[in-house]
């Protein structure tokens, strides 16, 4: 999905509006559409009627809240709205929509001064979501006013509450868990030092014209991965398809100490929809796998195989072996090979043979992987994440899973992809063997290997989000990614 600049998606509103279609209606849909993630929010995490709080600015981002604040309440929720404006300021849709809440009854208050949010700020609310309406694209300039002091309410508020940001976090100051942005997604949420405050993003159809968006210019540097885009990867399976139809994958790696890596990854691989799937580890570790993952054909001598994909590296050890495994495979795979962990940081010395491969190549570092393979320092791949991923991606002739909150996934000559599921639940053991696994499953049954990475991101993220919503972050460990799979498919999928 195309990006676009705060400048870019005013002129698609603007063609919009020009084309027939009010603000006020585009207002309700982007405000249905809030409401609607945050009704998804709630239930997720178990918190269907708990009181949300709606914090509203004077312009248009307070015109959506104010909508969605309407809707919430006439489904019955007990939902609140603070307005950081005398009431006087609303202008345009926004006071249109802020007439229609009001008259409905949604309970309100202006605070128009510091004072007020301080007083604010001392008595706290119990409100278990809240959402930043405050300011949207159309910020500008230092803060002004009382709006930097309800940006200070609504941020302190992400230590207890859920918070939802509409469009953008105000000011990029808010720490939101979900930004729910409307019509496409916006530049600057996407940037990686925003991860902290945008959170998951979540883009709201609002009616614009496919045309008008094929025509808008975007970056063309970014894209955005959304599950629209990964429908279609899914089509309906023919009625009478068996295993040979969705390939066969071989995924090698574990060692002593290290067995629980491949079976999650070989399991990971069998719940994306692989045919067959058979992993090869030692010897020392077979009687530990093989009972663990009884979909999985585990061998401990190299199998013979019509291999769709190869996957290698989970729980490998770094070891003269595994770089020797890892060099066969790169010099002789004719299929999509995937390589994690150790099977990226043994060829720090022999980049040349990723170059060198005649079949397609996906490597998935975690920044301290990507800094060993390049003799690089941690921070300074943290620092600049979208040029080192390109560089990589041009240099190696690879494609490039830069892991960590807002994964890229980039490919030479083509627009490098953000993925923005994904919670700081998955920062435990485990998970980059998870995403491994499924990136091959997704290869090996046919989809091209950077379409399969950006899928396998998403769909990896999407599993953590479901799992933590339901277990929270801090008790999330690698195998509910796995177990959530499923519920993940299920949402860009209906079967
Ligand atoms: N037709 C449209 O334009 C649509 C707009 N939408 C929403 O409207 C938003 C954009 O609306 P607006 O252009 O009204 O902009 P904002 O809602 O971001 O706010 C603009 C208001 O905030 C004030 N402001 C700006 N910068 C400030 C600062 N630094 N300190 C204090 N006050 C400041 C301005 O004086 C102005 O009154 C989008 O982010 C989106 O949420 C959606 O409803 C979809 C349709
Ligand atoms: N804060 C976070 N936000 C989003 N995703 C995260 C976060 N922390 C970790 N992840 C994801 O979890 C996975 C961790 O992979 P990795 O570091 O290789 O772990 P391991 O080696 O234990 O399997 C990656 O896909 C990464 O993107
Ligand atoms: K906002």
């Amino acid at each position: 999905m195309k990006i676009v600049t705060p400048e870019q998606m005013r002129q698609l509103d603007a063609n919009t509006m020009n084309s027939g279609i009010p603000g006020e209606e585009l207002m309700l849909t982007a405000g249905e559409g809030l409401a609607s993630a945050i009704r998804t929010l709630a239930s997720n995490h178990q918190l269907i009627d708990s009181p949300v709080l709606f914090v509203a600015g004077c312009g248009n981002n307070g015109g959506d809240a104010f909508v969605a604040a309407h809707g919430l309440h006439e489904d019955g929720w007990p939902v609140e709205c603070w307005l950081a404006c005398p009431e006087s300021k609303l202008k345009g849709d926004a006071l249109i929509h802020f007439k229609k809440m009001k008259k409905a009854g949604v309970p309100f208050q202006a605070l128009e001064t510091s004072e007020h949010w301080a007083h604010a700020s001392a008595c706290g609310t119990d409100a278990e979501i809240v959402i930043d309406g405050l300011l949207g694209t159309g910020a500008f300039g230092e803060l002004r006013g009382v709006i930097a002091d309800a940006i200070a309410f609504v941020d302190a508020q992400a230590d207890r509450a859920l918070v939802v940001a509409v469009d953008v976090p105000s000011a990029m100051a808010v720490r939101a868990d979900l930004t729910v942005t409307m019509g496409l997604p916006k530049v600057e949420s996407v940037q990686s030092e925003n991860v902290d405050f945008v959170g998951n993003l979540e883009v709201v159809d609002i009616g614009i014209p496919v045309e008008f968006i094929e025509e808008a210019d975007g970056d063309s540097e970014l894209e955005f991965i959304h599950p629209s885009d990964l429908a279609p990867l899914f089509p309906r399976r023919p009625r009478d398809a068996h295993k040979g139809f969705f390939g066969h994958v071989l995924c090698i790696g574990g060692s002593k100490g290290f067995s629980g890596a491949i079976t999650m990854a070989s399991r990971a691989a069998c719940r994306s929809g692989a045919g067959l799937v058979s992993a090869f580890v030692p010897e020392a570790i077979h009687a530990l796998v093989a009972p663990g993952v009884p979909e999985v054909m585990v061998h401990s001598c190299m199998p013979e195989g019509q291999w769709t994909a190869i996957m290698a590296g989970p729980g490998m050890g770094r070891s003269a072996t595994t770089r020797e495994q890892v060099l066969h495979l790169l010099e002789t795979s004719k299929v999509p090979v995937v390589l994690d962990a150790d099977a990226i940081t043994v060829l720090a010395d022999h980049v040349a043979a990723i170059a060198a491969a005649r079949c397609p190549v996906v490597l998935t570092p975690h920044p301290g992987e990507f800094a060993a393979l390049f003799g690089l320092k941690v921070a300074d791949v943290q620092a600049d994440r979208f040029g080192m991923a390109k560089m990589a991606a041009d240099k190696l002739g690879a494609m490039i899973v830069l892991k960590g909150a807002g994964t890229l996934v980039a490919s030479s000559g083509r627009p490098v992809a953000v993925n923005m599921t994904g919670n700081p639940g998955m920062a435990s053991g485990g998970s980059g063997d998870v995403l491994a696994g499924i990136i091959a499953g997704l290869a090996g049954q046919g989809i091209p290997p950077f379409e399969a990475a950006c899928a396998a991101v998403w769909l990896h993220g999407r599993a953590a989000d479901l799992a933590a919503a339901e277990k929270a972050q801090a008790s999330l460990i690698a195998p509910d990614l796995v177990e959530k799979l499923s519920e993940a498919f299920r949402s860009i999928s209906c079967r």
